[in-house]
């Protein structure tokens, strides 16, 4: 196999290629760009217009949809898997990845749209790097922009693999990128309903591509994520990167479960207190009136949406950082 298609280790290893360009059998052209990121060109003849961005690893710890890019990366490289889209394999926080952390000093998905800018140390740059390849990587004209930036969740899920679609003043939410998702394996969708500093609401907002956050199951260290099955996933994944997936002319949801952001849980103080189980699932229903969570000054956060549910509670998280998100089902009616 070439060596650019072990970007992993390369990425593990901290080390750069001797070769920066290496081309395939298939004509393919594996460009190293910098650290944990390398770009993908079909040649010319064969390229359908599709700019793919997958990202994985922004949490260093999150190993199953590392080891997923990693495949893809590997049969693109041995000429199994034919590619027709131009795609960029990102590996957000490689240090945090050599460690097997989340994060070294700071969140990095918790450092895009320019909040990088007010902040240091190597994730804030690692941010604006992102950024940076990123933007260079979606600035070539009249061409389809997609972006799964890929994750696995802190805690076990009630339901297990669900995306989050980010969200723009005037622009809506496609039926078709849901139908998509349902067809690579996502159950739900969360719709988010305001501006975010994560990547996937980077990628949204400023570069014009679908993008979203996807969730497939528990983070796990390297080697040990039987228990994520990516399989619908990664089936899709390549039938987008040869252009073979099936049609999808009438957006069929096919049992998508849609939900909306009632309200995010800010932690403001080190006084926080969150009322909440530590094994707590993520879609986990709450009761009206539950005292979900206290803060400085006797703010409390008291359920008042029906069909409630939490996702991704994390008193641990830095002062001004989202704590939690309180959820409730929504319906198709606003979708493009
Ligand atoms: O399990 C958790 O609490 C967090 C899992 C995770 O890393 N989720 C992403 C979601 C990004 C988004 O809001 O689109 C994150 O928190 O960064
Ligand atoms: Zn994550």
């Amino acid at each position: 196999m070439l060596a650019l298609g072990k970007l992993l280790e390369l990425t593990l290893a901290g080390r750069e290629p001797a070769e920066k360009t290496q081309l395939t059998v298939e004509g393919v052209r594996m460009r190293w760009l910098s650290e944990g990121a390398l770009e993908v060109r079909p040649p010319e003849a064969r390229d359908n217009g599709l700019d793919l961005l997958l990202s994985a690893g922004i949490h260093g710890n999150e190993t199953a949809p590392i080891e997923l890019l990693d495949r893809l990366l590997h049969d693109i490289a041995r000429g199994d898997l034919k590619p027709r889209a131009r795609i960029l394999f990102l590996f957000g926080n490689p240090e945090a990845i050599r460690k097997g952390e989340r994060f070294v000093e700071q969140d990095v998905n918790r450092l895009f749209n320019g909040r990088h800018e007010q902040s240091s140390g190597t994730e804030a740059l690692r941010a604006c790097e992102l950024e940076r390849l990123a933007a260079s990587f979606f600035s070539l004209p009249d061409r389809q922009r997609l972006h799964y930036d890929l994750h696995t969740a802190i805690r076990g899920s009630k339901i297990e693999q669900f995306a989050l679609y980010p969200w723009k003043e005037g622009r809506q939410h496609s039926r078709l990128e849901l139908a998509r998702l349902r067809a690579a394996g996502m159950e739900a969708v969360l719709l988010q309903n305001k501006p975010s500093i994560v990547f996937s609401s980077y990628t949204y907002d400023k570069l014009g591509a679908e993008a979203f956050t996807l969730e497939l199951g528990k983070a796990r260290p390297f080697g040990q994520n039987d228990g994520v099955n990516v399989s619908l996933l990664e089936t899709r994944l390549k039938q987008i990167i040869e252009g073979t997936e099936p049609e999808m002319a009438e957006a069929q949801l096919d049992g998508l479960q849609l939900f909306s952001v009632a309200r995010e849980i800010i932690k403001h103080s080190d006084a926080f207190r969150l009322n909440l189980p530590q094994d707590v699932e993520n879609f986990s229903e709450l009761e009206m009136g539950y005292v979900l969570a206290e803060d400085l000054a006797n703010t409390r956060w008291i359920i008042e949406e029906e069909g409630a549910r939490i996702i991704f509670p994390n008193p641990k998280v830095k002062n001004g950082l989202r704590a939690g998100i309180l959820i409730v089902p929504t319906s198709d009616e606003n979708l493009a």
